[in-house]
């Protein structure tokens, strides 16, 4: 783990890298899963921008540890069982994972942690706007019963002005959940807990609202299968896969290159984030990447054939897509001997990716004309054989940083040549969802994780960390804050 420290020269001009533009495309050279249909978005129209510094203070202002009231930390592992195990999706060492984190990231100063306290700042809004939002989108995507309505009624009440009220003793997952720190929030306000715990528990609680964990005539319907759907069937996804065709002929690593772009940008097209900036594919920021360790990702999967690549999932559809044509180049080209895709259990932050959206996603692909079939046949080869394995572990809907992650989880990492953490979501998660002042070491951040990490992400939320100050200077200097989160920005940093 050592020689991750440096991190990218300050960029042309204004510090920015900008991605392959449309001069490229229009030769043909990159597939339309880069850009063409992920176009800048505007800021979230109903969620505002914090005019003064966000929640925990000024971020570039020294960046305390936290106290013994930083709600992040004391309280989900108070309480925590002792001996609950991987099989709870929650580590069987507790207080071993905590003095690992602190030790390994004792040369990393820490920062405020996020809540979603403070009206006017992004969090907040995500609270307060988006998840009424996903409920009525919900509520209008099947005809639901009576006692559905009620639930989901009583669910905005409490997500809104309510505070966190527990699962009920007979919950499958309760245990789980106590473990993850449900017990010490209970009673607090939604708004009082840190961000990452409310949102993740918005989900579970939307779940159990429309009947999801059953038992019942609903049990294991996504509620959001028919956005999820809609979007794999656009012909924008038909448009991307054509694409394909134009980048057949080009030579294998400008493939790989195209494709990883693909995957990044990819990130853009994320239904829940949609939902709040609605009109968006419409304006025409210029997307640029704060960021650029593609050099070092591709030392790392080198040509020997016989790495394994982990890859974290993030959105099903059109990330998903251009996810599974990356590893499906990959392994065909020897760059890889396995992978391992890393889904969610059960739907989460409206689009995230689940083992049915990755079947939907082949399927689409081996439908497909051209080049994109060739694509699919080889990833149900893959699956077949075992070369793709799939996995579903349930810290993966955890309402924690991956610091935090369970043996078995952790062990799956060890094992892995690389892993490729894709979105925004997944790298709050690993870097901590926090307040980093956007200078704070990547490498620092990360040094816990178990192996080489890559992060592919678009920005669209505050946490931020790896860029130089040159680049955060100018970022600042164009946008204001908006950069952070408006999902234009997008990053590849790696950690070897
Ligand atoms: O993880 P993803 O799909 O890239 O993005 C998830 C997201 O839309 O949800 C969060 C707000 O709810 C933000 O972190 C981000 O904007």
């Amino acid at each position: 783990m050592a020689g991750h420290r440096h991190l990218p020269a300050p960029r042309r001009r204004e510090g920015v890298r900008r991605p392959p533009g449309r001069r490229h495309r229009r030769r043909g050279a990159l597939p339309g899963l880069l850009l063409r249909r992920h176009p800048g978005r505007r800021p979230l129209p109903r969620v505002r921008r914090p005019a003064a510094p966000p929640h925990g203070g000024d971020v570039a202002a020294p960046h305390p540890r936290p106290g013994p009231r930083d709600p992040a930390r004391p309280l989900p592992l108070a309480g925590r069982p002792a001996g609950t195990g991987d099989r709870a999706g929650v580590s069987s060492g507790a207080r071993a994972r905590a003095r690992v984190t602190v030790s390994r990231m004792s040369d990393t100063p820490t920062a405020p942690v996020i809540l979603g306290d403070r009206p006017g700042t992004f969090p907040h809004g995500v609270l307060a706007e988006r998840h009424p939002a996903i409920i009525r989108q919900v509520r209008e995507a099947f005809p639901y019963g009576p006692a559905q309505h009620r639930a989901l009624d009583a669910l905005l009440a409490e997500c809104t002005g309510g505070a966190v009220e527990p699962l009920p003793a007979g919950a499958h997952d309760r245990e789980r959940w106590a473990a993850w720190g449900m017990d010490s929030y209970a009673g607090r306000s939604w708004y009082d807990v840190p961000w990452l715990w409310s949102e993740s528990w918005f989900y579970r609680r939307l779940l159990d609202a429309v009947g999801y964990f059953g038992p019942g005539p609903w049990q294991g319907i996504d509620p959001f299968r028919p956005s999820k759907l809609a979007e794999l069937d656009s012909p924008a996804t038909d448009e991307e896969l054509a694409a394909l065709d134009d980048l057949a002929g080009r030579p294998a690593d400008e493939r790989a290159r195209a494709l990883l772009h693909g995957s990044l940008w990819g990130n853009r097209a994320d239904l829940g984030f949609r939902l709040s900036a609605e009109g968006a594919e419409r304006t025409a920021a210029v997307p640029a990447l704060v960021a650029d360790d593609s050099e070092r990702l591709w030392t790392l999967l080198g040509a020997s054939g016989t790495g394994t690549l982990c890859l974290v999932a993030d959105n099903a559809d059109r990330e998903l897509v251009p996810d599974l044509l990356l590893v499906a180049h990959l392994l065909a080209h020897g760059r890889i001997g396995r992978a391992v895709l890393h889904v969610k259990p059960y739907p989460y932050y409206v689009s995230d990716a689940t083992t049915a959206d990755v079947v939907d996603a082949v399927r689409r692909l081996t439908g497909a004309q051209g080049a994109a079939a060739g694509y699919g046949r080889g990833l149900w080869d893959a699956l077949s054989d075992g070369r793709l394995t799939l996995r579903a572990h349930p810290f993966s809907c955890a309402p924690l940083p991956y610091a935090e992650m369970p043996d078995d989880l952790r062990a799956d990492f060890a094992a892995a040549t690389l892993t490729v953490v894709k979105g925004d979501l997944n790298y709050r998660r690993l870097v901590g969802d926090r307040y980093w002042p956007p200078t704070t070491p990547f490498a620092g951040v990360t040094d816990y994780f178990p192996a080489p990490v890559a992060a592919l992400r678009t920005l669209k939320s505050d946490v931020v960390t790896g860029l130089t100050a040159a680049t955060e200077a100018a970022l600042d200097a164009a946008e204001g804050r908006r950069w952070r989160t408006a999902g234009t920005h997008a990053l590849i940093q790696v950690r070897t």
